[in-house]
């Protein structure tokens, strides 16, 4: 399988992420001096030996009684994964704040955001004018001088945004009800992404919520040396439960984190579970993911047998996940009522230098945002 390899340039001009990627395979003689290169472009061949590999590893699917039993008991085999790799195996993720910045904002930025959950509606439309700065990110821009432009033609707008944040007043009582931030990480596994934000950001006003369904994972959350209940609160939490809310009322998170989780569950639930993520989110607020993507290195290595349905895999360990495509995760977001600030896809080559070793990597990331003018009923 040979890979061509791209520009920069050509890379941001085709739609591909351009944050991440910032060294380029430019001569293929040189695949082994690095460990890792952006941006890589797949050729026609590759993609087509992709498709037939994919083809052949979905022939044969696991049998209806084993599906059933992956999905009942999905919790329990990831409480046996975490049992065995403790906090060992997933990274702390410090490329987060790069990708992300929204989970570590200035504070001038906390303070812009704090009065919108105070319900300071008219104070807020005065600060931005002076706040839509420099060390604003171009999506925080765009979504402040958006909203400068809905204020100045839909007045009804504002309303929208004054009876939603109103809701806040009626639940005045939830853990983290007095932060000025909050985030929900969903899947949280054993606090990879949670406690490098806990450790970034010294916003007095954030509010960490994380849950994940394997309690195992939960506890080692709980019993971690960083743990510190007066700024996050970590529970026991299936998001494809429906019978079962989240400990916050609706429109108050100013963000949702699903870092490969929703690759983790059945994806006729998938729609559902980011429809009621969705309604928690307030007026503004974004919902930030980063999972697999379709032909990813690990899609492309399951074995015959290990298919439950297209691009959905189990792993040895009864673990499953599912390859997405940009437009799947499109249509699950805007579907949920959000819209898209970005949705990119990440191919990356690892290199193994030691063994010689080629491995492409597929990651999409998306960001999508809540309207100020939201239906998500
Ligand atoms: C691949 S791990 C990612 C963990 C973490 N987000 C990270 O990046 O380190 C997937 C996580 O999703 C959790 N998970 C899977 N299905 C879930 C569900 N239905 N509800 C809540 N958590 C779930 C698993 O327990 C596991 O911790």
């Amino acid at each position: 399988m040979a890979g061509s390899y791209s520009e920069g340039a050509h890379a941001a001009n085709s739609g591909k992420r351009e944050q991440f990627g910032s060294r380029f395979l430019n001569d293929p003689a040189h695949v082994f001096h690095h460990n890792a290169w952006d941006n890589v472009e797949w050729s026609e061949e590759q993609a087509v030996e992709a498709a037939k590999k994919v083809r052949e590893n979905s022939a044969q699917r696991v049998p209806q009684e084993k599906q059933v039993d992956y999905e009942i008991n999905a919790h329990k085999y990831w409480n046996d994964f975490y049992k065995i790799h403790e906090n060992g195996f997933f990274k702390d993720r410090h490329w987060l704040f790069t990708e992300f910045p929204e989970l570590a904002p200035s504070p001038n930025q906390n303070h812009l955001k704090g009065l919108l959950s105070e319900n300071k509606r008219s104070e807020i439309l005065e600060c931005r004018s002076s706040e839509d700065g420099p060390d604003l990110t171009e999506e925080q821009q765009e979504c402040s001088s958006k909203s400068l432009r809905e204020k100045k033609q839909a007045p009804s707008v504002e309303k929208n945004v004054t009876e939603r944040l109103g809701h806040l007043e009626i639940c005045d009582e939830f853990p983290g009800s007095s932060a000025t931030y909050r985030i929900l990480e969903v899947g949280c596994g054993v606090g990879n992404t949670v406690f490098p934000i806990l450790q970034t950001n010294n916003d007095p006003g954030l509010f960490v919520y994380c849950c994940d369904f394997s309690s195992t994972a939960v506890e080692l959350v709980q019993t971690h040396s960083e743990y510190d209940p007066s700024r996050c609160l970590a529970f026991v939490h299936d998001l494809c439960d429906e019978d079962k809310s989240y400990p916050v009322p609706r429109d108050s998170l100013d963000i949702i984190i699903l870092i490969f989780v929703l690759s983790a569950i059945v994806p006729d639930k998938m729609q559902k579970a980011v429809d009621r993520l969705s309604r928690l989110l307030r007026p503004g607020g974004l919902m930030l993911l980063r999972d697999y993507g379709r032909y990813d290195m690990a899609q492309l290595r399951f074995k015959k047998g290990q298919c439950l349905s297209e691009n959905f895999y189990v792993r040895g360990d009864g673990t499953r996940v599912y390859f997405f495509t940009q437009d799947e995760l499109d249509t699950l977001f805007t579907a949920a009522g959000l819209e898209k600030v970005q949705n990119v896809v990440d191919q990356r080559l690892q290199v193994n230098r030691g063994k010689q070793l080629t491995m492409y990597r597929v990651w999409i990331q998306c960001k999508y945002r809540k309207p100020l003018l939201s239906s998500t009923g």
